[in-house]
């Protein structure tokens, strides 16, 4: 299989998706474009619509409205390029660990490298004979994730993959991940609730809130566009810049802001932490959102005839 490279990993275009006729909207309107190589985090509250977009990248289910552009064609062609650990991770329990990675050799003919699952599963120490039944949850977590890196996949979806797992597993399993990425230049895309993890390991955000991409871009540029500022409370005018959040204590004025030009010498400005800048917009749904413009050209759907949906493309439990 060969392919041109694509820009983008991945590409929304107004994408929305509701369940049922006169269900709410899980997603609505939602634009961003991922570069491919980079580490993606996808953070925002319970029921912000997280899951929906990570299952309508990995073609699990279809958009209402909009579309999404995976590895530069349709989500369902291609399901044999893309990774993807759901939530729950969903595995056979009756199956052993052993078993489990041989029928993810036998649902990815030609693009599995057992060496690799292996590796994730003997850091974990698992027993190769034991039922999945028999796994914690952070153990299941780690056969998903074996069954998910072992296919080699260009874009990996992973739905809040470190949320059982114990600070050590952590640690060794999003440093695979990033070893992963660095290496063969594989495109990550995770969820998570707690962004301070993500600061070190990630380069690329989607902030999502109330069904809708509140940011989206490089993390050190939105970080850019961001300042927290304190000023006196009396003489400080925020008019003209963007607040995303602001307080008042005593005669002092904090905020943070995306500045519009130059900030008065007396104010003292410093860039926000990762979680900063998130809790903030998290804080504030009504602040204006903050994703890149659409360019004119769309050069991502540049794939050769020769990128055909894979038939072969896994079940969801072994995705
Ligand atoms: N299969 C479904 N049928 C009906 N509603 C759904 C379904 N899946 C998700 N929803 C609804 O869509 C909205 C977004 O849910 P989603 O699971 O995408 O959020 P999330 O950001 O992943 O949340 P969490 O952080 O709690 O995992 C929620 O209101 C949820 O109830």
């Amino acid at each position: 299989m060969t392919s041109r490279p694509t820009p983008y990993a991945l590409r929304a275009t107004a994408l929305g998706k509701r369940f049922g006729r006169r269900g709410a909207w899980a997603l609505r309107d939602c634009s961003f474009r991922l570069p491919a190589g980079r580490v993606c985090a996808v953070v925002g509250p319970n029921g912000a619509g997280k899951s929906t977009l990570l299952v309508l990248a990995a073609g699990l289910t279809a958009p209402s409205e909009g579309d999404v552009t995976v590895l530069g064609t349709d989500p369902a062609s291609a399901r044999a390029r893309v990774g993807y650990v759901a939530q729950d991770k969903p595995l056979y329990p009756q199956l052993t660990v052993a078993e489990t990675l041989r029928l993810g050799a036998d649902l990815n003919p030609g693009h599995w490298e057992p060496s690799v699952a292996e590796a994730v599963v003997r850091a974990g120490e698992l027993d190769p004979g034991a039922r999945i039944r028999s796994l914690s949850g952070g153990q299941r977590t780690r056969v998903a994730l074996a069954l998910a890196l072992g296919k080699r996949p260009e874009l990996l979806l992973l739905d809040e993959p470190m949320a059982d797992l114990d600070p050590l597993a952590r640690h060794e399993l999003m440093g695979t991940l990033m070893a992963q990425a660095a290496q063969y230049g594989t495109t990550i895309v995770m969820s998570s609730h707690v962004v301070a993890e993500l600061e070190d390991s990630c380069d690329h955000l989607l902030l999502v809130g109330g069904g809708r991409v509140r940011l989206a871009g490089e993390i050190d540029e939105l970080i850019e566009a961001h300042a927290r500022v304190s000023a006196s409370a009396e003489t400080a005018d925020l008019t003209g810049h963007t607040v995303v959040e602001s307080r008042t204590t005593g005669r002092q004025l904090t905020a943070l802001i995306r500045p519009d030009g130059p900030l008065p010498a007396e104010w003292r400005a410093t860039p926000p932490t990762l979680e900063e800048l998130v809790l903030a917009h998290l804080r504030n749904p009504q602040a204006a959102p903050l994703t890149p413009e659409e360019p004119a050209d769309r050069t991502d759907t540049t794939m050769t005839a020769d990128t055909e949906a894979d038939t072969n493309s896994d079940t969801e439990a072994a995705a």
